[in-house]
Formats: C-alpha cells, sequence, structure tokens
C-alpha cells in the first residue's frame, strides 16, 4: 500500500469531502473514539498488543477501491481482458511526483481475476494519463453494468454457498444487493456452454431424437441448458426491495424473484401439490431452499473505514440492539433450509455479541449441533487471510457495566435482566464441542490484507429443527433460554416436517406462536400487526448509517443510492409503513395459445422446445399491452401457486418482447428486447438472423444511431432482403469476443437496440471510441426523404417520412422503466 501519510493515499488531496449535498463533512470527524478502542481491546479480539495497534491503525486508514467484473462468466472474463491486456501494461511502472504508483491488482482469493482493487488517491487519477484512461474504462463499464464495486470482504459469503445451477437460494435481508448479484452467477454458472449445446443438438436434430421433447412441443430447461434452479432476493425495506431490481437488472435472469417481507417471519411458499396417489388427497408443498444467505443488519463497525460516522456514533448498544432480531432471522432461515443445505451467516460487524453469540444462540435454539453444524472452510478461498471465530468472550451493558455469563446478570437483576439475555453469552463449559465449532467461523480483520471488517459462518442443516414448547426456547446448559425466535409445531404449513417460526417479543419477552393459518396466509392480519409492534424496538444503527464516503477512486458505484432520509430504512419504515405502500402490479402468465404468443412464433420462427408457458404480463386483466416478460419455470410455478395469498412478490421476469410501431404491414409489432435475447436467441429461426464479419461494418453500426441500410457494406444485401421488423445479429468478427444483440430494420435505417450505456462502453472497449455514438446521417436521411417525397408528389404516392422511421427505431433505453431508473445513483 503506498500512503504519504498515515491514512492517505499517495497523491489523496487533503480534505477529500463532499457538502454540496448536506452530507456530513467526513473529515471534521475525529477518528477516534475511546470507547470503541476500549470494548475491542477487553474482548480481546487481537490478543496480541502490537498486532492490536496495527489493527486499529489501519481502521483509521482509507479503503481501497475495489469492484468485479459481472455477468455471465464469459462475459466477464471478456470485459476483465480489456483491463489486463490494454491497462495494466500501461499502468505498470507509472510514477508520480516521482513515487511509483502501484497499478491494481487482482484479489489473490477471487476466482478467475474477477475482483480488483486499487489504492492510489484521486490527484494521481485526475492528473495521470494511464489512470485517467483506467478511470474512463472503470466508468463506462460501471454504467453499463460490466463492472461492480463492491468492498472485498463483501464478496466473500457467496463465494462460501458452493451455489449449483439447480439450487434454490434464498438472500434473506439482500438490499442493495452486490451479493444476490453474485448467487445470481452462480446460480447461471456454465448455462451459457450447456446452451450451446443443447441447441445445437436440439435445433439441429430430427423429431424422433428429440424423445418426450418433441411429444409436448416444450423440452424442460434442463433439457435446453438452462439453470433451473432460482434466487429469492428478500428485503424488510419495501423501497430498499425495489434497489434489488436495479442491482440485478443487467444480469438479465428470469430464475429471480424479490420479495418484501421482515425475514423473521419469511413466509412458507407454495409449490405445486403432489399428485394424489393411492386414495389419498394432493400432497401441499412448501419451497425449501438448498442455499440461505442471512446477510443480516448489524451495527456495521467493520465497515469504519468507509464510513467514518462510526467513529462518532460508536456504542455498545447498537450491537446489543441487534442480537434478538438477527438471531431470529438466523433461525427462520435455518428453518428454511433444506436438510443438507447450507446457509452462511454474515455481518459487517466485528462484535462477538452480534457474531459468534448469535451463531450459538440460533445452534442451540434448533436442537444443537446434531442439527446444525458449522462447517470448516479453512481450505476455502486460498490467499484469503483470517483469523478464527472466537470462543469466548464478554458482554458489556449500555452503561458500561462488564458481564462474563448470564449468571451475574441474573444477580444484578433489573434493569440489566430487560436489556440483556443469556443467548448473547459463549457457550458454557458443557458445551464444548459447539464452542469448539465456533472456531470454524471467519472473523476477517482490515490490517490482514487492507480490506474492511467482517464476520462469516458456513452452517450445514444436517437434520429437520425439532419444535419448542409454544413461547419458550429449547433448554440450554439446564435453563430456558428466551429471546431468540421460536418455534411451533406446524402442521399444515410445515415445509417438510421442520417447524415454523413463530412471533417472540422485541427483546426476551415471548409471545403466542402464530397459528397454522396465519402462518400460512402471509396476508394475514394478525401477522401484519406483528410486524407492527416489531416497531416498538429500537431503530438499528446499521438502518442509519449514511451513504459511503467517496472512494478514492472517482467511478460510479454500481449500488444504488439509498433511499432519501425520510424513507430510510429505519426499523420503523420497516414495520409502520401502511400495508398499502406495497404496490406492486399482479404477474399474470399468458396461455400458450395467446394469439400473440402466437404471432410472436410465427414471425420469428421460435424453436418449439423454446418453453411457450412462461410468459407473463402485469396486468390484473392478463393483456399484453406493451411488455411480456419471461420466467424460469420454478419461478412460474411459484408466482402461480401462491396467486391470490397476498404474498408480497415485488419483481421476477426479465423484459422479452417490446410492443413497437410498425410501418411494414409484415413485420411482427413485438420486438425482442435486449434484455431477453440472451435467454431465447439460439432458438430464434435463421430467417430473422443476420451474420455480421468485418469488424468496420460493426462500428459503423455502434456509432451511428440511424445507419442506412444502403450504407452498412457487407450485410447490405442480407438487410434489404430482410422484411422489416426486429432481427438478431450475430457478430463473428476475429479477435472479437461473440456477440448477439438486436438490431431493428426500418424500411431505409437500422438501428442496434442496446441501452446507451452498453453502446458507449462497447464503443470503448472494441474501438477505443471515447465519444460515443453520433447521428451524422441526418442531414442524408433528411435529403433522402425530401426526395423520395417529391418523386411521390410527383406520382402521386404517399411515402413515409424518415421521421416515422426514426420514432419506430428509437434506441432501447428510452424504454428502460422510469420507476428503476429513478432509483439509479451514479456516485461521481
Ligand atoms: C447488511 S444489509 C444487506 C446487504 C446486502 N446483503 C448486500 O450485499 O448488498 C442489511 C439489509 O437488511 C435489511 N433488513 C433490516 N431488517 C430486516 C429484517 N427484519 N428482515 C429482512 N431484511 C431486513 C435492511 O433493509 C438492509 O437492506
Amino acid at each position: 500500500m503506498t500512503k504519504s501519510k498515515r491514512g492517505k493515499r499517495a497523491g489523496e488531496k487533503k480534505h477529500c469531502h463532499r457538502d454540496n449535498d448536506n452530507r456530513t463533512d467526513y473529515t471534521a470527524i475525529d477518528k477516534d473514539n475511546a470507547k470503541f478502542e476500549a470494548y475491542y481491546r477487553t474482548q480481546g479480539i487481537i490478543p496480541d498488543d502490537e498486532e492490536f495497534q496495527k489493527f486499529w491503525t489501519c481502521l483509521k486508514e482509507t479503503l481501497p477501491t475495489t469492484w468485479r467484473f459481472t455477468g455471465s462468466r464469459g462475459h466477464a472474463v471478456s470485459v476483465r481482458n480489456t483491463l489486463l491486456t490494454r491497462h495494466i501494461p500501461a499502468l505498470t511502472n507509472t510514477t508520480f511526483d516521482g513515487a511509483a504508483i502501484p497499478a491494481p491488482t487482482a484479489l489473490p482469493w477471487y476466482p478467475d481475476q474477477l475482483a480488483w482493487q486499487l489504492t492510489v488517491g484521486k490527484q494521481v487519477i485526475r492528473r495521470s494519463p494511464p489512470f485517467k484512461q483506467l478511470q474512463a474504462f472503470l466508468v463506462s463499464e460501471t454504467s453499463s453494468g460490466n463492472i461492480s464495486r463492491q468492498e472485498a470482504v463483501s464478496m466473500i459469503p457467496p463465494l462460501l454457498m458452493d451455489v449449483e445451477s439447480h439450487h434454490t437460494v434464498l438472500d434473506m435481508c439482500a438490499a442493495p444487493g452486490s451479493k444476490t448479484a453474485q448467487l445470481i452467477e452462480a446460480v447461471h454458472s456454465g448455462e451459457e456452454d450447456r446452451v450451446a449445446e443443447a441447441s445445437k443438438r436440439l435445433n439441429g436434430a430430427s423429431t424422433s431424437e428429440n424423445g418426450t421433447a418433441v411429444e409436448t412441443g416444450e423440452a424442460s430447461e434442463g433439457l435446453l441448458g438452462r439453470s433451473t434452479g432460482i434466487v429469492i432476493a428478500n428485503d424488510a425495506d419495501y423501497k430498499r426491495s425495489h434497489l434489488l431490481i436495479h442491482q440485478t437488472k443487467r444480469l438479465n435472469t428470469p430464475n429471480f424473484i424479490v420479495t418484501n417481507y421482515d425475514a423473521t417471519l419469511y413466509p412458507p411458499l407454495k409449490l405445486s401439490p403432489l399428485p394424489a396417489a393411492d386414495g389419498k388427497p394432493p400432497q401441499q408443498q412448501y419451497l425449501k431452499f438448498d442455499r440461505v444467505l442471512c446477510d443480516v443488519p448489524c451495527s456495521g463497525d467493520g465497515t469504519v473505514r468507509k464510513n467514518p460516522l462510526v467513529w462518532r456514533d460508536w456504542n455498545v448498544g447498537n450491537g446489543n440492539g441487534l442480537w434478538s432480531t438477527q438471531a431470529r432471522i438466523l433461525v427462520r432461515g435455518l428453518q428454511l433450509l433444506k436438510v443438507g443445505g447450507r446457509l452462511v451467516y454474515s455481518t459487517c460487524s466485528l462484535n462477538p455479541v452480534e457474531n459468534e453469540a448469535v451463531v450459538h444462540a440460533a445452534i442451540e435454539r434448533c436442537g444443537g449441533t446434531k442439527v446444525v453444524e458449522i462447517v470448516d472452510v479453512s481450505d476455502r478461498l486460498p490467499g484469503l487471510l483470517r483469523r478464527d471465530g472466537l470462543t469466548k468472550w464478554k458482554v458489556m451493558d449500555r452503561d458500561g457495566t462488564w458481564f462474563e455469563n448470564w449468571e451475574e446478570v441474573r444477580d444484578k437483576g433489573e434493569p440489566y435482566t430487560d436489556r440483556l439475555t443469556r443467548g448473547m453469552f459463549p457457550p458454557e463449559d458443557q458445551d464444548a464441542e459447539l464452542a469448539q465449532m465456533l472456531k470454524r467461523s471467519v472473523r476477517v480483520y482490515p490490517h490482514l490484507q487492507d480490506t474492511g471488517g467482517f464476520f462469516i459462518t458456513v452452517l450445514s442443516k444436517k437434520g429437520p429443527i425439532k419444535a419448542a414448547p409454544e413461547g419458550e426456547k429449547v433448554q440450554t446448559g439446564g435453563q430456558k433460554m428466551k429471546g431468540v425466535g421460536t418455534e411451533g409445531t406446524d402442521t399444515a404449513a410445515a415445509a417438510d416436517q421442520d417447524t415454523t417460526m413463530v412471533e417472540v417479543a422485541p427483546s426476551n419477552g415471548v409471545k403466542r406462536a402464530l397459528t397454522d393459518e396465519e402462518e400460512a396466509d402471509p396476508g394475514s392480519p394478525t401477522k401484519r400487526q406483528k410486524l407492527e409492534e416489531q416497531n416498538l424496538e429500537e431503530p438499528s444503527p446499521e438502518d442509519e448509517k449514511e451513504p459511503d464516503e467517496p472512494a478514492p477512486l472517482d467511478f460510479p458505484s454500481s449500488e444504488p443510492k439509498p433511499a432519501p432520509k425520510e424513507q430510510e430504512n429505519t426499523k420503523e419504515t420497516i414495520h409502520k409503513k401502511p400495508r398499502s405502500n406495497f404496490n406492486e402490479d399482479p404477474f399474470k402468465y399468458l396461455p400458450s395459445t395467446h394469439p400473440v404468443l402466437a404471432t410472436i412464433r410465427q414471425f420469428y420462427d421460435v424453436s418449439r422446445y423454446f418453453p411457450q408457458n412462461n410468459f407473463l404480463v402485469r396486468n390484473a386483466e392478463g393483456i399484453p399491452v406493451r411488455t411480456i416478460y419471461y420466467t424460469s419455470s420454478l419461478a412460474r410455478q411459484i408466482l402461480t401457486e401462491n396467486e391470490g395469498r397476498g404474498v408480497r412478490f415485488v419483481h421476477c421476469g426479465v423484459k422479452m418482447f417490446n410492443k413497437q410501431e410498425v410501418q411494414d404491414p409484415d413485420a411482427c409489432q413485438w420486438r425482442i428486447q435486449s434484455e431477453g435475447l440472451p435467454i431465447i436467441e439460439r432458438w430464434v429461426g435463421e430467417r430473422r438472423v443476420v451474420y455480421l464479419r468485418q469488424k468496420e461494418t460493426l462500428r459503423w453500426l455502434m456509432k451511428e444511431l440511424f445507419p442506412r441500410v444502403e450504407d452498412c457494406g457487407e450485410i447490405k444485401e442480407r438487410m434489404e432482403g430482410i422484411g422489416g421488423g426486429c432481427c438478431v445479429l450475430r457478430v463473428e468478427v476475429e479477435g472479437i469476443d461473440a456477440l448477439v444483440l438486436p438490431l431493428w430494420k426500418s424500411r431505409y435505417t437500422l438501428n442496434l437496440m442496446l441501452p446507451k450505456e452498453e453502446r458507449k462502453a462497447m464503443l470503448l472497449r472494441l474501438f477505443d471510441d471515447t465519444e460515443g455514438p453520433v447521428d451524422s446521417t441526418k442531414a442524408q436521411r433528411e435529403a433522402d426523404a425530401r426526395a423520395r417525397k417529391a418523386a411521390a408528389d410527383a406520382t402521386g404516392n404517399v411515402v413515409d417520412q424518415q421521421e416515422d422511421d426514426i420514432k419506430e427505431a428509437k434506441d432501447e433505453d428510452e424504454d428502460d422503466d422510469e420507476k428503476e431508473d429513478a432509483l439509479v445513483d451514479v456516485d461521481e
């Protein structure tokens, strides 16, 4: 790390803050907090004094900028290669004011060199030409969604989940969604190759070779090479749940659902019932998860290097106040997990009360280590420096009194017994096995690899979780433990004979269980009321966090802006929000026989193997008005089986077709959206496919907003011969990774239907073009139109105006969902 002063990067401005938007002046914050330091010294999280000093010094230093290349592996690797081949050589051996400036480095533990870190300050970036070029690259690829700025440590939990393409995955506290994006990428891992192979096999094969697929006329997604798993991302804050849509937008995944629940009360989701057998009625099935991520709300003191308000505001009550919610979320996650499944619990806090204590309490709650085990991940992510989880810690009350164990609290009585709980303490001597297991947790400290602080535990579920008596915690060390979510015996809503979560009081009290009926109905008023009752809890410090400090590298964060102040995710907003705030259009699947789908199939000659039942629209009438979305089959099953139950589904489906004005009466009004194209392109018939093989033609199509058909060289003839409307452009140019793009053909012009930012990023990446697209054929088109009009006037014919051509071929990004875009923050 190159630093000119403690806490400053090479070339960093002395005062780098922004106060133009009424945010806090971070430099005015004193980076000292005696209580904060004393707390961690006393906890002994780093027993060696010298090492503790290094750790503490590091907390005051600016965090390096880190990012990840996102999207499918092939795509991410292709964008990463531009960094490797074009920028890194130019950045190596760079100096600034006579000092050596370090080039970005790949995070040693992140697979395939897809995550990077940069430690230089803004001054260098602004004044050093190669760094300026790097910045332009990062800005452009971030805007187009190919790069996601994400803290290094925050990338760890999804990597330890071992997600596979058929897995059902629940991200319980997901917003803004950087980890959700990683989970989605993992579900789709290997899909490109599988689909390529399947399409070759199915499209080329005779009917009889394809067995059942042919009989039904629709192959299963597995047979098509597509991933069959799903990611459900949830957040309790309705506004923040919409951030998840933005964050994952460029991943174009049909295997994704967003929900809006308090995770402690996450409802059971119905699946199709098992068919009746042996005279018995059909058996109701509920969704259970192969993988669950509990990246819970926390005090966030591990983020102190990018969130200096921690220095000002840290107090022990923050962590203590969150313990109950964290433990209840974890218990609910374990209940929703399949036996044999894996759950990752993580926080960006260093506090054992929010970490090991929560894991300990939840395991106890669920029946001990025979039922839930901590997985040893010490051999995973080689290159990641870490420390073991703690087995011993103390608990401090907010008045500063320290307690070694629960008995001491009990002896002192109120108010401590109100504020603290048994579950916050470490395992007692008889729980030696669990204590040893806690060591398997992962603690990442900032000074080890110049990162933020983080805590991760990987849990594996060995057996069904047993029900505890209503209103009481399972026995632990001969004592009843209150305060972690308790379970009622579950019947109808049981997802696998496991038990179902019931409601408990915010701190230590215990309330009655939800009835099965209430549990099965996520919209039940009782459940709502229970959510509202939780308003009594203190707002969580996590919820009050300020936006990020500007990072040393001035390129936009891909994380959307937190909700405006009055809508921030305080617990108050989570729980007090009137129900009517939930305002989502319904999800209505179109029957495969719908005439619009029939027209689309016919025009694009869509393979009969492509699923026909997975198209939906977002209106109660089920009418394709403007957009048709596509979802995976499992997503369809979940949405349809739970229709009418009041489930708070916020999002599902990739835009596949958009209605478009067309002049050509033979053209299909429904154009393929760039979002949906990667899903359907291999199943579109050759009559709507155009091949492009020369780099210059590609440059021309990208550069010109409305290139005239007659100027398109190599593809001119093909374009003249093809009818109007949307086509699939296959780019097979030597030296460029294969591309498939949607191309619109109007009568006289063409238009690549790409979001503006993506077009700009491609121009820069592929052609070193910093200017972006232009409309240089405008004068020529106008002249052409005038000439055509004059000719028509002379003959009495009516001709279209060039404006119609343009109207027809609007740039795709104009269609972007305004609701989503309003949430985007380009944090420059
Ligand atoms: C640490 S952040 C999650 C960060 C996210 N996993 C990521 O990687 O981008 C915690 C999130 O939990 C949400 N949250 C707070 N209380 C919750 C609850 N009871 N149930 C579900 N989500 C909750 C907050 O709104 C916040 O978005």
